[in-house]
């Protein structure tokens, strides 16, 4: 008994002694600090990892100053080793393990770093597993980042009457759940708005997806809509591809030229609205769907609604916050603002000249927002010049199409004053005609004073019922 304690004991130091030995030797560094975590020993292979000329500039630094996450002041502090850690170094990941120093009344006097290095090749797998592991992490934040909205209201420029009162309605949309409705012409700003709706919705730290029915062939919608459950089809997509509702899970659905989607689809769309779940192509499963949904067109849903080609009641369940953004033609007073964040976006020198801005207010902007910003572009791109003038923005234009300002027809030999009633009665007899004879209504429409308007009637004669 006493022979094979003796053994024992014996056997122990010497697994001791070698472990410390195999481990000292195959390790890529050894650090020694004392009970206030300064650096009393180095080997010279693990001072030049961090940098170091030599392991004497480490001796009597705090082991952070040289090891910037080091733990071994933890591992003195708590008396508690860590046996197996990961720890990233300038050079790559490193397996260390630390250990406290105790002397022989059982204190802690300091505290042993050892590297590992890959020389323990059985730890390679784990290395491996854990820079796959980063790497992973690193590329699953970056898409969320790109999936997280890219504007806020404030890139929506626009100080017109018609842009604020678009922004008011956005804002308040953003704290509802309800769908939203975009509806406008191509190029106002409808994808702009739906981001800052859901950047400034408690979604906002989730994905922001978009899908544009009118860019994706019909017969491939419902796949990106749904996805696909594993093994419905042969191929790349054998194993299942998760669609667009499972990518926004959590966040916001943008639906562009909702219009456009091919009425079966519209029915299952609906389904998802009302019922929160979906089932992918060829599963049977139901998936549970937490999506707020931004739906866009440019079309008049209601005229397609009376064609077939677009079901009421989805039309009602997505119309319960309309917002229409208005044409750029409608807000010509936003036309200097925006120019100037546009030449600003395109990091261009450029500014516009009095007259240049005078023809921008004269075009009627089809392609809205888009199509001014493309001018810029092309104006800043072809000038020498840093002032750009009126020629240089007609010669961008390219097809000009004035804006419509119904012109009274001039009358050969009419006085002015009789030209300016002709005017007056005019104007006042539409903003009547577009209130429904109501003067109040008028006279906001027109920027009067509601007396202002009564007594330019009566000037006129001009009845109410008008
Ligand atoms: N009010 C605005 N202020 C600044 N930039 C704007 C504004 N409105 C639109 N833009 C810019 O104009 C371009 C077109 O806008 P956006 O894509 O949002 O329009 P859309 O209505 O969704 O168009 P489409 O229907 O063709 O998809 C974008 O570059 C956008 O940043």
């Amino acid at each position: 008994m006493t022979d094979s304690l003796k053994d024992y004991q014996q056997v122990r130091g010497l697994a001791i002694q070698s472990l410390f030995e195999i481990i000292e030797q195959s390790s890529e560094g050894t650090v020694i600090v004392d009970r206030d975590a300064t650096i009393v020993w180095m080997n010279e292979r693990y001072a030049r990892r961090f940098g170091l000329k030599s392991a004497d500039q480490a001796i009597g630094q705090p082991c952070e100053q040289v090891i910037s996450n080091s733990l071994l002041r933890q591992v003195v502090r708590n008396d508690q080793p860590i046996l197996l850690d990961i720890q990233d170094t300038p050079k790559g990941p490193l397996v260390v393990m630390r250990l406290p120093i105790h002397n022989d009344a059982g204190a802690v006097i300091g505290a042993i770093g050892f590297a590992l290095f890959d020389e323990l090749r059985n730890l390679s797998p784990l290395i491996e597993r854990y820079l796959s592991l980063q790497q992973e992490l690193a590329s699953t934040r970056s898409l969320l980042r790109s999936r997280q909205s890219k504007y806020n209201f404030a890139h929506f420029i626009g100080t017109s009457a018609a842009s604020l009162e678009v922004k008011r309605r956005a804002r308040r949309s953003a704290s509802a759940e309800s769908p939203v409705l975009l509806l406008g012409e191509t190029g106002t700003g409808k994808e702009l708005l739906a981001q800052a709706i859901h950047g400034a919705s408690t979604r906002a730290h989730k994905a922001f997806v978009s899908i544009n029915s009118a860019a994706i062939p019909a017969d491939l919608l419902e796949a990106e809509f749904f996805g696909t459950a594993p093994g419905a089809f042969t191929g790349a997509d054998r194993k299942g591809r998760p669609g667009k509702f499972q990518i926004a899970q959590g966040g916001t659905l943008f639906l562009d030229e909702i219009g456009d989607m091919p009425l079966p689809l519209q029915s299952k769309l609906l389904r998802v609205l009302q019922e929160k779940e979906f089932e992918p192509v060829g599963s049977n499963e139901m998936l549970h769907s937490d999506v707020r949904v931004i739906a866009a067109t440019s079309m008049d849903l209601e005229a397609a609604i009376k064609r077939g080609e677009f079901r009421a009641d989805l039309y009602y369940r997505l119309n319960v916050l309309p917002i229409q953004v208005p044409p750029l033609r409608e807000r010509l007073d936003d036309i200097p603002a925006l120019s100037e964040a546009i030449l600003e976006e395109l990091r261009s020198q450029h500014e516009l000249d009095q007259d240049a801005l005078t023809l921008l207010a004269q075009h009627a902007w089809p392609g809205n927002i888009r199509e001014l910003r493309n001018v810029l572009e092309r104006a800043a791109l072809l000038s020498d010049d840093l002032v750009l003038d009126a020629r240089e923005i007609r010669a961008a234009i390219g097809t000009f199409t004035p804006v419509a300002r119904n012109p009274l027809p001039a009358v050969e030999g009419e006085s002015f004053s009789a030209a300016r009633e002709r005017f007056d009665r005019q104007v006042i007899g539409a903003a009547l005609g577009a209130s429904g004879g109501n003067v109040v209504e008028a006279a906001r429409r027109l920027g009067l004073g509601r007396s202002t308007l009564y007594k330019k009637m009566v000037a006129l004669g001009i009845s109410e019922s008008q």
